[in-house]
């Protein structure tokens, strides 16, 4: 059983707030009874035979490492008296999905990268459709692009098939259609170069639609790689024909190749460039040759001298090498004679020439890959105790030393292995766990000592006003001391107020310091959540976790009933979203712990522009203050409401004031509010319409490696969590949960 007060204390906290806060509901908030007390249960799980080995290695590591199970969320209970609080791994789900609807779309890809994760629920799930004639098996897979982005270094593009950065080439992915002409085979791989293709509708499959050419887009890239020489990682998927059988996964690393020839062809009646591939390493067999096919050739029995011949053209007096048997042709783009044989156009079926297939890079000693094949981010984290499990380097994804498979971080503390994680009885399934003890992250580390202290020097400053078109911004030193109390009232729409703290408050028994001391020593199940969005599996860009009053106390709504817990590892955020979920009520309390952040709030972009993305009359159209137009479309809304204008002619008369006033910006409202909220701070935000109209998003900075949020609200009993909802979220309180008074 581990004692914990944290939820004391954060009441102890709201307390403080709320109290003094006439604009809050949440009356008489005496708020108890505190908890002080949650079990946690364990199950152990027994590790099979086969996966003995490296338990053994971790277990001379077992301060840092724990190798016990991961815990599962359900059963973690807060328990005291007759009040339950359950951490709801239901509700959470839904909230997280409430929360990626905001999904900031100015997210640059890598953190978009960051949010699309596979679904590990779905994993499991997946059958190997066919166990295909493999000379062996990929020692790295993934059952997702996205999850193979989160775990390998060389491949982090969610979208194309080469991942270069700052010009280097680090990965390929083969997949699907790969267009005419594509050749693989045990060590070769001849391919297009992506870009300037698209899908048009009559053929369904990739057309050309402009030539290509040397130094533009990822052809510079390729041109670098072949000067260079640079190892490049090849992932097949199993949408890719060319190995006339099915790999065993989604996604299958091969192995490191290098660009041995670029070269133009005509392609849809365009110019497109190709490009050759060889494996670096010939000595050993590729898991994809064929089963039972011969073994390579040994480096010193191969002749190296083989090379397809190079003819001079007569035209433009340059060589190009004769790559097809069925004839040559001269493949400089800007030549009359450009992929012509015999007079005409070369013939769409062209077959490579042995010289070509079969001739092989001079070896070389001592390449430098820039990666391993199959990363090993757990067994360097055990090697260097001092790396940071919050740092973003280090909270990826990770490959299951057990069965390859690509896995993201989906747990505070560590990472779980989820192939066939729904077929236990499989002896298959894996059952590999990795949950660390993260070593703490001292404050002092995190906060900067210019903010500690600095609001309580200003305490006795009169009060401040300033008022910003449609939103008045108060600074009050005196009526919540010690906190500084900045309150930004948005006119006939909330209040949102951000209690200032200082290290006086942050130092109190059991204050901020304490609870996030606290929160650092506790396993409080936090976790991300899977979301499906149009753009593919995701998962928040946050972990969360959610703890609630169940039974007959959830109906009590004048006080706070669910507190939902945040947490924040370096590079996550909240992007822009509304806490306006059914049944919440109008107070939201939260109180900052650990790095500092920015919290913004806007306007939502129907309501600012009075018309959606796609340029649908925004129903009701609120016409809020400092909304787009304001005065114009006010002024129609009244016609509109005196029954002067009908709703047709309403909406006729808002399309032409919107057709002469075109957007000016992709879309989004203006921000409104930005505060940054340091360790100690606290936000209310008061009032339902700020909800519905106004969204917020919070942006840890840029050196916050650890940060929390304790949210406190309440929620009605028509939205509590119902008997179904509990049985599908997987709750039973056993009766070593329920808190027996001692
Ligand atoms: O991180 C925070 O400070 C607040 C996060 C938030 O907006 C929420 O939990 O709804
Ligand atoms: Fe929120």
């Amino acid at each position: 059983m581990v004692r914990h007060r944290l939820t004391e204390y954060f009441k102890f906290y709201l307390n403080t707030m709320l109290d003094d806060l006439s604009t809050t509901p949440f009356t008489g908030l005496e708020i108890t009874p505190i908890f002080s007390q949650f079990s946690i249960h364990r199950t152990l799980r027994v590790f099979p035979q086969s996966h003995k080995p490296i338990t053994k290695i971790y277990r001379d590591h077992a301060s840092r490492f724990n190798y016990s199970p991961i815990l599962p969320s359900a059963d973690l209970t807060f328990t005291i008296s007759r009040i339950s609080w359950l951490i709801n791994p239901y509700r959470a789900t839904c909230m997280a999905g409430k929360r990626l609807r905001g999904l900031d779309s100015s997210a640059d890809q890598s953190d978009r990268q960051l949010k699309r994760i596979l679904r590990p629920e779905d994993e499991g799930t997946e059958e190997i459709k066919s166990i295909p004639p493999f000379h062996g098996e990929p020692s790295v897979w993934a059952t997702s692009r996205t999850s193979l982005c989160e775990s390998l270094p060389y491949y982090r593009s969610v979208q194309g098939s080469l991942y270069h950065k700052d010009g280097v080439t680090y990965g390929c992915l083969i997949d699907g259609d790969s267009g005419i002409r594509f050749h693989i085979d045990e060590e070769v791989v001849i391919t297009r170069v992506g870009g300037s293709y698209a899908k048009p509708t009559t053929t369904g499959q990739l057309e050309l639609t402009t030539d290509q050419s040397r130094g533009q887009g990822a052809m510079k890239f390729l041109e670098n790689a072949l000067r260079d020489k640079s190892p490049i990682a090849f992932i097949v998927g199993d949408k890719n024909s060319g190995l006339h059988r099915k790999p065993p996964h989604r996604y299958n690393v091969m192995d490191f190749f290098q660009v041995t020839d670029l070269w133009s062809e005509k392609i849809d009646g365009h110019v497109g460039m190709r490009v050759r591939y060889e494996k670096i390493n010939l000595s050993e067999k590729s898991w994809w040759a064929r089963k039972g096919s011969a073994d390579p050739v040994p480096h010193e029995e191969r002749d190296l001298s083989l090379c397809p011949e190079h003819v001079v053209c007569e035209t433009c007096k340059d060589k190009s090498p004769r790559l097809f048997n069925e004839g040559w042709m001269c493949l400089v783009a800007s030549c009359p004679q450009f992929w012509r044989m015999d007079g005409a156009e070369a013939p769409q079926d062209l077959t490579y020439a042995e010289t070509f297939l079969n001739k092989r890079e001079v070896p070389r000693i001592g390449i430098r890959y820039p990666f391993p094949l199959k990363p090993n981010l757990v067994g360097d984290l055990l090697q260097n105790s001092s790396l940071r499990l919050t740092c973003r380097d280090n909270w990826r994804g990770i490959v299951c030393p057990l069965c390859g498979k690509c896995i993201p971080r989906m747990f505070w503390n560590g990472w779980k292995c989820t192939w066939k994680a729904n077929m236990q009885s499989d002896p298959t399934a894996c059952k590999w766990v990795c949950l660390m003890n993260l070593a703490t992250v001292p404050l002092h580390s995190l906060t900067s000592n210019d903010c500690q202290g600095a609001a309580s020097l200003d305490q006795f400053r009169p009060s401040e006003y300033e008022s910003t078109g449609f939103y008045q911004k108060t600074t009050d030193y005196i009526s919540s001391h010690p906190y500084v109390r900045v309150t930004y009232t948005i006119s006939d729409i909330g209040v949102v107020s951000h209690f200032i703290s200082n290290q006086g408050i942050n130092e109190q028994l059991r204050g901020p310091d304490a609870i996030f001391h606290s929160l650092q020593n506790s396993n409080l199940g936090l976790r991300r959540y899977p979301h499906n969005t149009p753009v593919g599996e995701t998962a928040t860009a946050h972990f969360a976790q959610n703890y609630k009053v169940v039974g007959e106390d959830a109906i009590e709504t004048s006080q706070p009933n669910e507190l939902l817990l945040i947490g924040y590892f370096e590079g996550m955020k909240m992007g822009y979203h509304d806490d306006g979920e059914k049944g919440l009520g109008p107070t939201i309390a939260s109180l900052s712990l650990g790095g500092s952040s920015k919290m913004t709030l806007r306007m939502k972009a129907k309501y600012f522009h009075g018309q959606t993305s796609s340029n649908c009359i925004t129903k009701g159209d609120p016409v809020l203050k400092g909304c787009r137009l304001e005065e114009e479309r006010r002024a129609l809304r009244e016609e509109l409401d005196l029954g002067i204008k009908d709703q047709q002619a309403y909406e006729e008369a808002l399309k032409a004031l919107f057709r002469q006033n075109p957007k000016k910006t992709t879309g989004m409202a203006p921000v409104a509010v930005t505060m940054n909220l340091h360790h100690g701070d606290m936000v209310v935000m008061n009032g339902a319409l700020l909800q519905r109209y106004y969204e917020h998003s919070v942006v840890p900075d840029k050196n916050s490696i650890l940060r929390y949020a304790l949210t406190a609200r309440s929620i009605s009993p028509g939205s509590a969590m119902t008997e179904a909802d509990l049985e599908r979220s997987g709750f039973q309180l056993t009766g070593d949960q329920v808190y027996d008074g001692h």
